[in-house]
């Protein structure tokens, strides 16, 4: 039987059906039309500006190694006029940030780009494995997300950085709309699908370019360019919740390969459908997928069943340490009669200063500074009252407080 030709040249042999649309592509195409696509999105949303100073946040798995070697590639080919930084965050977890870091240096040689690091620990005094040998694994993630996101902020900060760019995929924005679809959350599903988010703390703008590209093909286009990534997943890990929309997204990706980037643009268009008072589109946000812990997504490049069924498991694990969180007050319908009730829309929340750190905040403490204090006074039962949208502005629901109960967080 003569070889199948790929689609796009009609020449070399295909080797790759590409998980987007099941298209039988040659290494050489797949490879030119995964980048073209970022390309695309980088130039369609007008997301860098020339000569402009890019923070890159690298962890050495996939997304990230794959996005610095795109960049790198873009940057030369089309000439954006970019200076590229590798930025990473040594959250202080032995056997697997520390690996993943050596991964990171040797990327920062490879693609020739400056490499800054930032520990937990000379921020905030703690590492994770210490904060974990202090509250247990249940809830660690919280900890982890919160200082995440500060410290790439502060990174970028010490750098002289104005933008830092993540390696979230179309997978993580759809698993995002779809978390905060079933929980009601029409603020979060709008702030999770933009393309780039103004960073609370220090006026840094964060943006994912990888937006649109699936993760199977990241895996791909790491493997057939030979990347040298880090493919461990973190042994604190996941976020049972993310893990069930995961699961759920792969399964309709099974019966419909479209359905990541279906659900990616639905939520783009009902976003676009959220009030900008309740959205906080363009003004400072944090959301779950702009420095969030992702590492429950599975990382290996082979054999899709046997990984899935390792996430099942590691699922059914992670309910036992799922944190408690209650949203009292955040469901569309709320939403509505809060406004009713008030007769209009409540303007936003003026950002201020954490009073500790400076970190902007719209509370006196920020997030990251409350958490400590629970940590430093060695609290084994900590009940946190934090505004969830405390380092966003300007949203109705900001007002509204979600009561986070880490609860058990000595039982591990
Ligand atoms: N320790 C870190 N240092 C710097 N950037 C990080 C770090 N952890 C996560 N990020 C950034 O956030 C993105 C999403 O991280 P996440 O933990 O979800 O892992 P992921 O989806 O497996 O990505 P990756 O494959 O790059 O690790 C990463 O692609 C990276 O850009």
């Amino acid at each position: 039987m003569p070889p199948t030709l790929c689609f796009n040249c009609q020449a070399a042999r295909a080797v790759i059906i590409r998980p987007k649309n099941r298209r039988k592509l040659c290494k050489t195409c797949f490879l030119e039309i995964f980048e073209t696509e970022i390309h695309q999105t980088i130039t369609s949303t007008s997301l860098f500006q020339r000569g402009e100073r890019i923070a890159i946040g690298a962890s050495g798995g996939k997304d990230s190694t794959v996005l610095a070697s795109v960049l790198k590639t873009l940057n030369e080919r089309h000439d954006y006029g970019l200076d590229l930084t590798l930025l990473s965050i040594d959250e202080g977890i032995r056997g697997y940030r520390d690996d993943s870091l050596e991964t990171v240096k040797r990327n920062a040689e490879q693609y020739n780009m400056p490499l800054e690091i930032v520990g937990y620990d000379e921020l905030y005094g703690w590492t994770m494995d210490q904060v974990v040998a202090q509250v247990g694994k249940k809830g660690n993630c919280t900890y982890c997300g919160v200082f995440r996101r500060q410290a790439l902020d502060r990174g970028a900060a010490r750098l002289g950085i104005k933008h830092v760019v993540t390696g979230h995929n179309a997978d993580d924005v759809a698993e995002t709309v779809m978390m905060n679809l079933l929980r009601g959350d029409l603020p979060r599903l709008s702030r999770g699908t933009n393309i780039v988010t103004e960073s609370a703390g220090m006026q840094v703008k964060r943006s994912k370019p990888l937006k649109y590209a699936y993760e199977k093909e990241i895996v791909l286009y790491a493997h057939h360019k030979k990347l040298d990534y880090f493919s461990t997943e973190c042994i604190y890990s996941p976020e049972a919740f993310r893990g069930s929309a995961r699961t759920l997204i792969k399964d309709l990706e099974k019966i419909r390969p479209s359905s990541i980037l279906d659900i990616v643009k639905s939520g783009e268009d009902m976003a676009a459908l959220v009030p900008p008072e309740i959205s906080n589109n363009g003004k400072p946000a944090e959301d779950e997928a702009s420095g969030g812990c992702g590492s429950q997504n599975g990382r290996s490049s082979g054999g899709e069943m046997a990984a899935m069924e390792k996430r099942l498991a590691a699922n059914e694990e992670a309910q036992a340490r799922e944190i408690e969180i209650t949203l009292p007050s955040r469901r569309p319908s709320s939403v509505v009669s809060f406004q009713q009730k008030k007769g209009k829309l409540v303007k936003g929340q003026t950002a201020g200063k954490c009073e500790r750190c400076g970190y902007i905040s719209s509370q006196k403490i920020c997030k990251a500074c409350t958490l400590l204090d629970g940590l430093n006074k060695s609290r084994p039962k900590t009940t946190i009252e934090v505004g969830i949208e405390e380092e966003e502005s300007s949203s109705t629901l900001m007002r509204q407080m979600e009561s986070v109960q880490l609860s058990s967080m000595s039982s591990g």
